[in-house]
């Protein structure tokens, strides 16, 4: 088969989704029986897109953050790419609010900080994401959102878009200045899918919508949306300031993070953009399991971990990690 690249090490399980030129099916890691989401790419078929996967890749090992899904492993044929990435079994958020028409005020400000907070830390890291849609927002078992990019969108900031016609698939999160051709500052194009993203958690439908696409966009660029008689004046404001026309009058991201609607509320804690993990140092307790269950020191598996190769044994690591953060017991299930 042509996943045999995988043997000993995955068993992979039904598709949960496929879009474009890729494809991800659920999976599990057989050494700690956890699951994950494998992508699965076509390296003929990707054809001058393919260094964008490589970049993808090495974005991907720089972005660890709480709320967007972490990439695990990577194995590559002459054929076919694999990505071994963070399974969120709670589905897309797109699914969620569709299944509950809308969302309380309340539950919508819970989400939308955790939103915030992974684009956020995504700018500070250099790039914008340029595909925000429920879509591309995962639940995983606790309920926490997940911030993926599927369609490879996400780059370094800036640009005109040669390749919007390929990633932007539901223009309705497009900004005017993206669907109109103009230059476009990537970070201020996202605060306007955001609003979009925001509108859609409190509405249940979209601000700019038509099924005929030259309308749609002129909508967009018109900026004109109704304001349901639910909506509260905080988050009328604050769509207000992300959903302006003009880009350099929209709400920046660090003025978002401080907008009162987002850090007022029951939950009043403030937005945190920064990552919960340490990016640098292993953590002892994961070298110690992998060292006893594979019988070798604890120097010789830091070591081999310390080289972050992407391999069986980094997601090995990542996955008993993730056990440990949610206070499970380190588990390595006996060889197959
Ligand atoms: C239970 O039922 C269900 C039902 C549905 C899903 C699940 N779970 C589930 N978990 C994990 C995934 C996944 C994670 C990451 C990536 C990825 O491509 N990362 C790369 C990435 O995020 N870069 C990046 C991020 C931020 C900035 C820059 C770059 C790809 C797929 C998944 O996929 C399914 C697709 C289906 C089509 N719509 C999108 C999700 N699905 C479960």
């Amino acid at each position: 088969s042509p996943y045999s690249v995988l043997d000993g090490q995955y068993d992979l399980h039904e598709t949960i989704g496929s879009g474009g030129f890729a494809k991800v099916k659920l999976a599990t890691h057989l050494l700690t029986g956890d699951k994950v989401a494998i992508k699965i790419m076509d390296k003929r078929q990707l054809g001058e897109d393919l260094p964008r996967i490589y970049l993808e890749i090495e974005a991907m090992k720089q972005l660890s953050h709480q709320h967007i899904c972490k990439l695990y492993q990577v194995v590559e044929t002459d054929t076919k790419i694999f990505m071994v990435l963070e399974y969120c079994p709670g589905g897309e958020l797109f699914d969620y609010i569709v299944e509950r028409d809308r969302l309380e005020e309340e539950e919508a400000r819970v989400f939308f900080r955790q939103i915030a907070s992974a684009v956020a830390y995504v700018h500070n890291m250099g790039y914008a994401h340029r595909d925000l849609k429920p879509e591309n927002l995962l639940l995983d078992d606790e309920q926490h959102l997940k911030l993926i990019d599927f369609g490879l969108c996400a780059n370094p900031m800036g640009g005109l878009d040669q390749h919007l016609a390929t990633c932007c698939g539901s223009p309705a999160y497009a900004a005017p200045e993206l669907v109109s051709g103009k230059q476009y500052l990537g970070s201020e194009a996202d605060i306007w899918s955001m609003g979009v993203l925001l509108y859609a958690l409190l509405c249940g439908f979209l601000p700019f919508d038509d099924e005929n696409l030259g309308a749609l966009y002129r909508k967009i660029q018109a900026g004109v949306y109704e304001n349901p008689e639910w909506l509260t004046a905080g988050s009328k404001d604050l769509l207000a300031a992300m959903l302006q026309v003009d880009p350099k009058r929209r709400i920046t991201i660090s003025q978002l993070l401080m907008h009162p609607w987002l850090t007022g509320g029951s939950s009043s804690a403030n937005v945190d953009p920064s990552s919960k993990y340490k990016t640098h140092g292993v953590d002892e307790d994961v070298i110690t399991e992998v060292a006893v269950h594979q019988g070798k020191s604890r120097v010789a598996v830091r070591q081999a971990v310390l080289r972050w190769s992407y391999d069986y044994l980094t997601a090995t690591y990542f996955l008993l990690l993730a056990q440990k953060m949610k206070g499970n017991p380190l588990r390595l299930l006996p060889k197959a």
